[in-house]
């Protein structure tokens, strides 16, 4: 490599990042010798392809001449509300090792000049253990609760682990011997705590370097809990390719667009690593508009807002392109070894064994005879994408997520009354164990709840509370609901939603009602947008 400047190296460390913070000090080090620098990972759930965004600066530091340590934080992974279980973190951080290389190498980053060190190997020495404590001694608990809001996952009763959490990472640049650390932006509050607090008990302020967080794929914000918003760096070819089809990316909306957002904190990025320009091809047929590739992402985004990119040909190359990036990763693991390695860290849920039916505290008459509430099963779902039905302009058909990667398609004749930009990536109320039926020619498998004014001219969906995700319940107070993980399957011959509808209403306060209870959730009743009184079907 030939030598580059101090200020070419600063150039190449910070490129395409979302924020430094301690330019002068990197400078400084720089113009005297090259930089030391970390990037931590907890080894907890599957790393997805967000991950090649910080392989891509892994590659720039290693060309701007850093020394770089990986640190696979394992005994962070447990810190934090034991999201890597105590019996498996040994193993997981030996799968993240192993994934980490392969997905550098796949994207031609020399692994060997890169130091791997697990957290566990240092944190537990006494030196490390006494700074720790020091560092406690002098942090308020709000400080530590603040500082790890938005990487510490927030529960209800929150752990001590919780709260040691960020003070170690800010330790951490002490103890592997660092100029800077480099996270994603998510890291920020932890980052400039490190900065107030290092100083605090006699050590150095590091600087920090923060790239940009990819979005999911389903809708506008990553969420782990929208069912397939996250692509795996081992995923299968045709799962890479269900994922992607059913993201959400509708025709000319470049704004909440997972996908686009994906060829541009990853794909381009990637293009231009090592000095290469970038591009990214979509290939088509001439009938569309024949290939185009594009140098520079804007241009893209452009297109595709005029509409000369269609969602499908965008997909289709992202599929491609992703699936040629994967390739490397998967044929690494493809040993039985690492196969091992894989069922070890992740074992593969056994299949329940059915609890014996616990006693209802209702009447001992035939539960199936009783015709109420708790019969449906009524739950939270969220809308990833909602099209209008090509048979019939008067239904939309959309792709609904009920929870736990159950995923359906639904029929709904909702298209004269709702515009097709509010059906989308939003949270619904389904019922659920209905017997999927064909409407114009499409199965649909579950039924959004709406409510209607007695005229029939304003039909809104029933609007769950923000904060809750799909799958979680709809209860009615003093009804236990049916079995919600094997519910009974009505028979639309028995109209037994039919006759539990009769009863629903929407409230003069506009709030959804079975008899006169409300639709309760977790976070508070399910009301409407605008409606006050009407029915609910
Ligand atoms: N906080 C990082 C993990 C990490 C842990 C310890 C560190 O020193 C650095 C990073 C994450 O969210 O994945």
């Amino acid at each position: 490599m030939a030598s580059l400047t101090p200020a070419e190296k600063y150039n190449i460390i910070t490129r395409n990042l979302q924020e430094v913070l301690g330019k002068e000090q990197i400078e400084s080090i720089l113009a005297e010798r090259d930089l030391n620098i970390y990037w931590g990972t907890a080894p907890t759930g599957k790393p997805h392809l967000g991950y090649f965004v910080a392989m891509t600066k892994i590659a720039d530091f290693l060309q701007a001449g850093c020394h770089i340590t990986i640190l696979i934080a394992d005994i962070h992974a447990f810190l934090d509300n034991m999201k890597a279980p105590m019996e498996l973190v040994g193993k997981r951080a030996e799968y993240y090792t192993q994934l980490i290389k392969a997905t550098l190498t796949s994207i031609g980053v020399p692994t060997d000049k890169l130091k791997f060190v697990l957290g566990s190997s240092y944190q537990l020495t006494a030196e490390y253990s006494l700074a720790n404590l020091k560092l406690c001694s002098k942090t308020t608990e709000r400080d530590a609760k603040k500082a790890g809001a938005e990487v510490v996952k927030q529960v209800d009763a929150p752990l001590l682990s919780g709260l040691i959490y960020p003070g170690m990472q800010a330790l951490d640049e002490e103890f592997l011997g660092v100029d800077a650390q480099f996270g994603g932006v998510d890291q920020r509050k932890i980052f400039v705590f490190a900065e107030k607090m290092l100083p605090a008990i006699g050590y150095k302020k590091r600087s920090h370097l923060m790239n940009v967080m990819v979005p999911g794929l389903a809708g506008p914000k990553m969420s782990s809990s929208v069912a397939d918003s996250k692509i795996d760096l081992l995923e299968a070819p045709e799962d890479v390719k269900r994922k992607l089809s059913k993201a959400f990316c509708e025709e000319g909306n470049i704004t909440e667009n997972g996908v686009l957002s994906f060829v541009k904190t990853v794909l381009f990025p990637l293009g231009s690593m090592n000095g290469k320009s970038p591009s990214f091809s979509i290939l088509r047929s001439e009938k569309f508009g024949g290939d185009v590739t594009y140098t520079v992402y804007e241009d893209l985004e452009n297109d595709f807002r005029d509409k000369k990119v269609h969602p499908g040909d965008l997909k289709k190359a992202v599929t491609d392109a992703v699936n040629n990036l994967l390739g490397p990763i998967r044929k690494w693991f493809d040993n039985d070894e690492l196969r091992q390695l894989t069922e070890d860290a992740y074992p593969t849920p056994k299949p329940e064994v059915k609890a014996k039916p616990v006693k209802s505290n209702k009447p001992a008459a035939n539960a199936s005879l009783t015709v109420d509430v708790s019969r449906l099963d009524i739950r939270v779902a969220r809308i990833l994408e909602a099209k209008v039905h090509e048979a019939n302009p008067n239904s939309y058909i959309s792709t609904v997520d009920c929870g736990n990667g159950d995923v359906r398609t639904v029929v709904s004749g909702l298209a004269k009354y709702i515009p097709l930009a509010e059906m989308q990536n939003r949270l619904v109320c389904a019922v659920c164990n209905l017997k999927p039926g064909k409407f114009q020619g499409v199965l649909s498998s579950a039924m959004l709840l709406a409510g209607s004014s007695p005229d029939d001219s304003i039909v809104e969906l029933l609007q769950p509370p923000a904060g809750l995700e799909a799958g979680d319940l709809i209860e009615f107070e003093g009804f236990a609901q049916a079995d919600r993980s094997s519910p009974e399957k009505l028979n639309p011959k028995h109209l037994i939603f039919e006759k539990v509808s009769e009863e629903f209403k929407v409230s003069p306060e506009g709030l959804a009602q079975y008899k006169d209870l409300q639709f309760s959730t977790k976070n508070g009743p399910v009301g409407l947008k605008s409606l006050k009184e009407g029915r609910i079907r």
